[in-house]
């Protein structure tokens, strides 16, 4: 997996945050430029309405022009989206060399560097493309268009390759659906880990997964790799990553996804579709947030990931994480935990509090996957021969075996997916 260097889009930046109402709060910029490798050298606010030709308006526009040029910078950064015009408006407003850089851009930039999953590569081409193509119609300025083309009829070339990568991407699209169909055939449960970046979902996910074995590095199953890191930056984890478990001896396939990121276009949240699969199509969604924010931040984060998952197949479970970081329920005037834990609880079926890092309510949250996975107990006679073991030792493979008696047949008591217990009927003699 790629470590920051590698990702580094290199150069400096000014990041820009502007507000209509409230004071503009560049934390979240700030975290992302640095995501994309920029070494943020100034971070300027403005609180007015957007303005439709700049952004910040004209006079704003002179003073980062005069800033970028102080300070050397390679790229003034914008939190929020510039369209088409203002893009090329800042083009020519800024100093020769220095781009604007819009958040949009700037997802994609860390995305462009530091995913190495096909899906997620294709994706990211397709929503860079649908990105550049509008703005590449409207800059003037021969300079910045060479260096956003290296070749070739740009327009042209670019529709060609947006229309190439948007089949291959429905046919990958299609590989990961059957690969969760297999592995719910296996009797295996599908649990997604789903959330804003930097929630915790990778450092939850090594709690519950067991350690990677060596034999699961199979290439059928390309998206079982033991590399997910544990960052405290924005966008760690770039592509999904499932890793095996147990619960009271049931097979579950945990998936850690992409996070999500407020104000994102379309395009780009298209680019998330695999992890947005991932987590509509599990048993069990679980959906982590981060405690230390404050209930306002929280609320708008749940919003975002709920807006962004859409409807899923079963039960959404709030996990609100970090709760060792977060000023204890035992001070009186400060029922922090509280709150945030009922803003969560607005958003989904059920919530556990945990710390992902100190291992604190893992089992409780345990017991809640194992309840809300679609599972059925039932008692079945099999024949007492060779067939009889044969069932058994599939049954072994496909389901947790709670009880077995050797009499005139053998009577199983399994707990299983409906699906499963459907198929070893079809083969026993009898079953209540
Ligand atoms: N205090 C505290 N920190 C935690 C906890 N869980 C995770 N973290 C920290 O939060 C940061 C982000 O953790 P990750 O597990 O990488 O988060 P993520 O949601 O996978 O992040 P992305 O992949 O970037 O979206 C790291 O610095 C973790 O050590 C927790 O329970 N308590
Ligand atoms: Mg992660």
């Amino acid at each position: 997996m790629q470590d920051s260097q590698s990702r580094l889009a290199g150069g400096s930046a000014i990041v820009v945050a502007r507000a209509a109402s409230e004071r503009p709060d560049t934390a979240e910029i700030e975290r992302l430029a640095d995501a994309a490798g920029y070494a943020v050298v100034d971070a300027v606010t403005q609180q007015r309405r957007e303005d439709p030709g700049t952004w910040v308006g004209r006079g704003k526009a002179a003073e980062l022009a005069e800033r970028a040029r102080e300070l050397d910078a390679d790229v003034v950064v914008f939190d929020g989206g510039l369209d088409p015009g203002q893009y090329a408006d800042l083009v020519d407003l800024l100093p020769d060399g220095v781009e604007p850089v819009d958040r949009y851009r700037l997802v994609l930039d860390v995305f462009a560097e530091g995913t190495g999953d096909k899906r997620a590569a294709l994706q990211v081409e397709a929503a860079r493309l649908a990105y550049m193509l509008p703005r590449l119609r409207r800059i003037t300025k021969v300079s910045q268009l060479s260096k956003a083309v290296e070749k070739g009829n740009p327009i042209l070339d670019v529709e060609d390759r947006i229309d190439r990568i948007e089949n291959e991407l429905a046919d990958v699209a299609e590989l990961a659906a059957e690969r969760r169909e297999q592995r719910r055939e296996a009797g295996q449960g599908l649990v997604a880990i789903a959330g804003y970046t930097n929630a915790g979902k990778t450092t939850l996910l090594h709690r519950l997964a067991d350690d990677m074995r060596l034999d699961d590095a199979d290439p059928e199953h390309a998206d079982l790799t033991d590399s997910s890191p544990i960052e405290d930056r924005l966008f760690a984890t770039l592509e999904t990553v499932t890793r095996r478990g147990t619960l009271d001896g049931f097979g579950v396939c945990y998936t850690d996804t992409v996070g999500f990121v407020d104000a994102l276009p379309h395009d780009l949240v298209e680019s998330f579709s695999a992890t947005i699969d991932e987590a509509a199509a599990a048993d069990v969604t679980l959906l982590v947030v981060d405690a230390t924010d404050d209930p306002e931040r929280l609320r708008e984060k749940v919003q975002t990931s709920i807006d962004a998952i859409g409807e899923t197949e079963g039960p959404v479970v709030g996990v609100l994480n970090k709760i060792d970081a977060v000023p204890g329920d035992e001070d009186a005037d400060d029922d922090s935990l509280g709150e945030r834990r009922d803003v969560l609880a607005d958003a989904v079926d059920d919530v556990v509090a945990v710390s992902a890092l100190a291992d604190d309510g893992i089992d409780a949250l345990r017991d809640r996957v194992r309840e809300a996975l679609p599972t059925e107990t039932a008692t079945l006679s099999l024949t007492n021969d060779g067939d009889g073991q044969r069932t058994l030792s599939w049954l072994y493979d496909h389901a947790s075996v709670d009880d077995v008696a050797y009499g005139e047949d053998v009577t199983v008591t399994v707990t299983a997916r409906p699906s499963v217990l459907e198929r070893v009927r079809a083969k026993t003699t009898d079953s209540r």
